[in-house]
């Protein structure tokens, strides 16, 4: 697929031709520079956009808008104020056809899954950023999609919560058997969660780097220790790294200048 934008006149490339095949099931970390397109991508996954050229397909057939089988999670948690983490959760499901005690049964399920068993009842500013975060992520999960879209989730919140939450969420896809899509700035991030990370390169974002490193089990943090991981980490950085200065005004006029230098030295 592809995605052209229309700014001031002008178009403006977002995605390059950009092929992704993903088994189900599996998790997919994207990351890669600021502006290369990952939101735009995710965006189209999930049936928010439309791609210029090129289609996407689930089993369950091409994606031509927005689907409850198709879960997305933001940066920041988007509940509803006035209701209770609950009401909140059951909202979904009742949107969804489900009878009230039913949806609230469930959605008290769902807050136990991801760890906010006694918060039932509070409502949204009494909790932290992580743990709105981990309600609308029960939110999301309620609806069951078989996909769930994930654009920097964990992005706003500080470094311990933001690693309880990584682990937190392989337990539950671990339970629940969910494919993945996870955007992210962070590196670390990509490699510890992913089963596979794509690197995209920017302007227009197209595929720089496909990855599936055979890291140890159990997943847990410890893994950031091992060579494999630091292996895989440095790939990837390698990757983003070489775009960057690629990428950098000016760059090839000095290099050439250091090139001349270096000839006559
Ligand atoms: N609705 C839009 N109209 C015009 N241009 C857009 C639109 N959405 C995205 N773009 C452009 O497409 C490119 C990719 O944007 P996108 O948000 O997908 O990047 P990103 O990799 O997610 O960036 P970041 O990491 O900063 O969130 C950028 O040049 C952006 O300006």
């Amino acid at each position: 697929m592809t995605r052209t934008f229309r700014r001031k006149g002008r178009n403006v490339q977002a995605l390059a031709p950009v092929s992704l095949s993903i088994p189900s099931g599996q998790f997919l970390t994207i990351v890669g520079p600021s502006g290369c397109g990952k939101s735009t991508l995710l965006q189209i996954m999930g049936g928010f956009d439309t791609p210029s050229t090129g289609t996407v397909t689930t089993p369950a057939g091409p994606v031509t808008g927005p689907s409850r089988d198709i879960g997305m999670v933001f940066q920041r948690a988007t509940l509803f104020p006035w209701w209770t983490v609950e009401k909140n959760v059951a909202w979904a499901l009742r949107c969804g056809g489900t009878g009230r005690r039913e949806a609230l049964q469930r959605s008290r399920e769902l807050l136990d899954l991801v760890g906010l068993g006694g918060f039932e009842t509070a409502y949204p500013n009494e909790l932290s950023g992580g743990m709105q975060q981990r309600a609308a992520l029960a939110r999301t999960l309620s609806l069951e999609p078989s996909v769930l879209l994930m654009d920097e989730p964990f992005g706003a919140l500080d470094a311990q919560t933001r690693e309880l939450m990584q682990e937190e969420l392989i337990r539950i896809r671990q339970a629940a058997g969910t494919t993945i899509v996870f955007v992210t700035h962070d590196i670390r991030e990509a490699v510890f969660l992913g089963d596979r990370i794509v690197a995209l390169s920017g302007s227009p974002g197209s595929i720089a780097l496909d990855l599936a490193p055979d890291l140890p089990r159990p997943h847990t943090h410890e893994v950031m220790r091992t060579q494999e991981f630091l292996d895989a980490y440095e790939t990837v950085w390698a990757c983003i790294r070489d775009q960057a200065s690629a990428r950098e005004p000016g760059r090839s006029e000095r290099a050439a200048e250091q090139d001349d230098q270096g000839e006559s030295a």
